[in-house]
């Protein structure tokens, strides 16, 4: 028997990042939104814990231990005193090192659909404490819909959403290391104070309206100043975006893909095909949120 979970990725329409804290990590007001650019993960008993990945960006996802699916998979089998043998089979659609929570996603799927395998009657609070313990975007890949995360970001309280928002995506050469952004963050920072990061009730008032002219006037990133001074080609992405047309443009969480706002499904056609005309990315696609968060798709 086999089970399959589909994950969504998803776009922070607000990061607002506070200072370093000693831990290493920084407080966030951290507003996800779960979009339509899907993970599979299928898990089969097997003889051994195995990892294994299809999609265009696959030869990039680690297939040891340190895959955040293999760490799902162990950690609930801890927890539940049970072997991790399992084969975890992951068909990779969210693009690697993106900043849109592929990773994560894979945690999240592989802890579903652990336990829908392994049939161990955990609560939902106890998935997501794993998921926490997983990583600080991994609760909210579980949860999907739109939430904000506060402290790490693991701290999840779902949003309204009052319709569909519609997005344009831009992935990049090469991938960006959210440690390093973080880094950058601080540097950029040194010597200022930096605010505690609070939501901007004007962007949940937005998502609640489903407005997506208001959206546009209050998506930020605070990490997007770090991510554009680790990679300066992505302004000349955005640029392009914004010239076609998109409602907002900006960096997704510690990037490098680039998320455009857009009004409909014709306008996000057309600034996909000015991003695609411009050469100033790898590809693009086109997705819409709210998704759902990680669902038993198959058994
Ligand atoms: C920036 C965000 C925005 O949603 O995601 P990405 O854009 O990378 O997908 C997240 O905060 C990333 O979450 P995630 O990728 O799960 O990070 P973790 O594994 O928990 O942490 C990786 C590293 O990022 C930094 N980190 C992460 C979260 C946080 N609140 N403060 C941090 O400083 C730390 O350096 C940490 O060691
Ligand atoms: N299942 C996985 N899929 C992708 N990357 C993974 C996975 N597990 C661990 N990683 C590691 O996590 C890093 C960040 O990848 P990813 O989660 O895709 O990006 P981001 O943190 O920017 O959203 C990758 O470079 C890779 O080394």
């Amino acid at each position: 028997m086999s089970v399959t979970v589909r994950v969504p990725a998803k776009v922070n329409v607000q990061l607002a990042v506070g200072a370093a804290r000693p831990d290493g990590f920084h407080d966030l007001a951290n507003v996800f939104l779960a979009v339509g650019l899907y993970d599979e993960i299928t898990v089969t008993p097997s003889d051994a814990l195995r990892v294994t990945c299809e999609g265009p960006d696959a030869d990039q996802v680690p297939l040891d231990r340190t895959n955040l699916a293999a760490r799902a998979a162990i950690a609930l089998a801890e927890r539940y005193g049970r072997s991790p043998d399992v084969h975890v089979h992951i068909a990779k659609d969210i693009p690697v090192a993106g900043g849109m929570a592929g990773g994560s996603a894979d945690g999240a799927g592989a802890l579903v659909a652990c336990d829908a395998l392994w049939e161990t009657g955990a609560s939902r609070e106890e998935l997501l404490e794993i998921c926490a313990e997983l990583g600080s975007d991994v609760p909210f890949s579980l949860v999907g819909g739109a939430a904000l995360g506060i402290g790490r970001g693991e701290r999840l309280t779902p949003l309204e959403v009052g319709g569909t928002f519609h997005w344009v995506f831009a992935m990049a050469g090469r991938g960006l290391s959210t440690p390093a952004v973080f880094r950058e963050f601080d540097r950029l920072g040194e010597g200022t104070d930096i605010p505690e990061p609070v939501a901007s009730q004007e962007l949940l008032a937005a998502l609640a309206k489903g407005d997506p002219d208001a959206l546009a006037a209050a998506v930020s990133n605070d990490l997007e100043p770090a991510a554009l001074s680790l990679f300066p080609e992505l302004a000349d992405t955005l640029a392009t975006g914004r010239a076609a047309g998109a409602l907002a443009a900006l960096v997704s969480g510690s990037g490098p893909t680039t998320a455009f706002l857009v009004r409909d499904p014709e306008s996000a056609a057309a600034v996909a095909q000015a991003l695609v005309a411009s050469g100033t990315c790898r590809t693009v696609r086109t997705a819409s949120g709210p998704a759902p968060g990680a669902t038993v798709a198959g058994r």
